[in-house]
């Protein structure tokens, strides 16, 4: 039997489970770029009526009534429809599809990505490569709150303004830190159970950081399950790529439409460094908490603000207050630019394409790069140097990535895929001459 015939025949016994007239399209792309080609079939699923459904494992699932209540948010409706086997097994290590019965079968992709990532990912579960280490959690934890200390005795115990300054620099590492806390947790990589994970999230990211910890989960998972990816129907887009002020890819060239951000994107090369270190902390404050509606998140930021404050009380003057805590979010804005040169200058996608003609986990690595840099260093980077083994396996904690990475490039190798990756250094200045590039293909009018 042919796959068109086998694609008929179980497009069938859908219909049949379901009684619902339908139809299935099934095509045959090329897709990729570079030695990163590949032929695929890709299954996509229309459905007439008014259920939502989505694929997983070469079956199809109503979830209409579950979409409010999914606990990973929104961006589970950006895959109606689709095959959303790799999307959904890098975000589930629990089988959540135990109490769910199918209402029809399709053909799964048969891109060898697939099943080689797969089998890798069931390498590392067997493995332990998904279990966390206390231990190593309990170690970050007292350094971390250590540098949280020598801030508070940096102001208390000294009159010299200079040693005051020093303590805004210990609290701009304790904040560095938290923001990889925050991740690690939102991600459940702590205790793998979503509800202890995501308070913990929140008293990192909302109660010692000061960003709502919930707005960033959400904006997060979109990344993940879509990065590097623009809707120019909807003008939608993976929220840490979309700035009004950066356009780091034609695709996102529709979504820029007014004489500011024209402006701002033609000299974009030279502001993308200052903007980060300089604005970078306020922007995620104020985007974060511009429509947070969770009292939890609010009562955790008035508790940010009053240690804050409790802080900044020792200090002799209100001008020392202001140049403290302005040093400490500029020392901060370092964490701006690690979050995005892992992705500015690499390829972007179309919505559209993801899980139907582009593979999910080979858009995956070609949209990451990882940074190379010595083991002592990886607290630096809250171990997300490894950024291609993280967005393959986001509930991997990050202390076992380091061991993954031979064996992701040597699936990555197997499958011909490039493994991207160089020195901080090199990243910050690819992402610069790359947005120095688009600067100069930017028009308000491509037309
Ligand atoms: C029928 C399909 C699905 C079901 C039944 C389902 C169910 C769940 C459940 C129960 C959790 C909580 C996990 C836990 O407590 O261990 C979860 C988390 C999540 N789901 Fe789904 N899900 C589905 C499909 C998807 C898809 C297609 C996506 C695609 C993006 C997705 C993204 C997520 C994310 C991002 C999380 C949070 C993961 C984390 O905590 O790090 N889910 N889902």
């Amino acid at each position: 039997m042919t796959l068109q015939e086998q694609e008929m025949s179980s497009s069938t016994s859908a219909e049949v489970a379901d009684n619902k007239p339908r139809s299935r399209s099934q095509r045959t792309i090329s897709v990729g770029e570079n030695n990163n080609q590949v032929n695929r079939k890709a299954s996509t699923h229309q459905d007439q009526g008014e259920r939502k459904l989505i694929g997983i494992d070469g079956k199809w699932y109503d979830i209409t009534t579950f979409i409010p209540h999914h606990p990973g948010g929104d961006i589970i409706k950006h895959f109606i429809g689709r095959d959303a086997t790799a999307v959904f097994h890098s975000f589930h290590e629990r089988d959540v599809l135990k109490h769910r019965k199918p209402v029809g079968d399709f053909e799964l992709d048969e891109d060898p990505a697939t099943e080689a990532f797969r089998q890798l990912q069931k390498f590392f579960i067997e493995n332990g490569y998904f279990e966390t280490s206390m231990l190593w959690y309990a170690g970050k934890f007292a350094i971390t709150f250590c540098l949280l200390a020598l801030s508070f005795l940096c102001v208390i115990a000294s009159e010299k303004w200079y040693v005051h300054y020093l303590g805004a620099f210990f609290l701009a590492s304790f904040w560095h830190q938290c923001g990889f806390f925050m991740h690690d947790f939102m991600h459940t990589q702590g205790f793998h159970k979503a509800k202890i994970d995501r308070w913990l999230g929140t008293f990192f990211g909302t109660v010692c950081l000061g960003v709502s910890g919930s707005w960033w989960r959400e904006e997060h998972f979109s990344h993940h399950a879509l990065t590097n990816t623009v809707n120019p129907e909807t003008k939608w887009s993976d929220p840490q790529a979309h700035e009004a002020i950066f356009a780091q890819n034609e695709r996102l060239f529709p979504l820029h439409n007014s004489l500011f951000e024209y402006y701002a994107i033609k000299v974009q090369h030279i502001t993308f460094l200052p903007t980060c270190i300089l604005f970078g902390r306020v922007a995620i404050i104020l985007d974060s908490f511009r429509e947070e509606k969770n009292v939890r998140e609010w009562v955790a930021f008035v508790i940010h603000w009053t240690w804050i404050c409790l802080l900044l009380s020792f200090l002799p003057s209100w001008y020392e207050c202001l140049v403290f805590y302005s040093m400490a979010a500029i020392f901060e804005g370092v964490l701006h630019i690690q979050l995005l040169i892992s992705h500015y200058c690499k390829p972007f996608y179309l919505e559209n394409d993801i899980c139907t003609t582009q593979n999910w986990y080979r858009m995956q690595v070609i949209s990451n790069i990882n940074i190379v840099n010595p083991v002592w260093m990886d607290w630096f980077h809250g171990g997300l140097n490894f950024h291609i083994e993280h967005h393959l396996f986001p509930l991997m904690p990050r202390h076992n990535y380091r061991k993954a990475n031979k064996h992701v490039k040597h699936v990555c190798k197997e499958l011909g895929i490039t493994f991207d990756e160089c020195t901080w250094s090199e990243a910050v200045i690819r992402t610069i001459q790359h947005l120095k590039k688009m600067s100069t293909h930017f028009s308000l009018n491509p037309n």
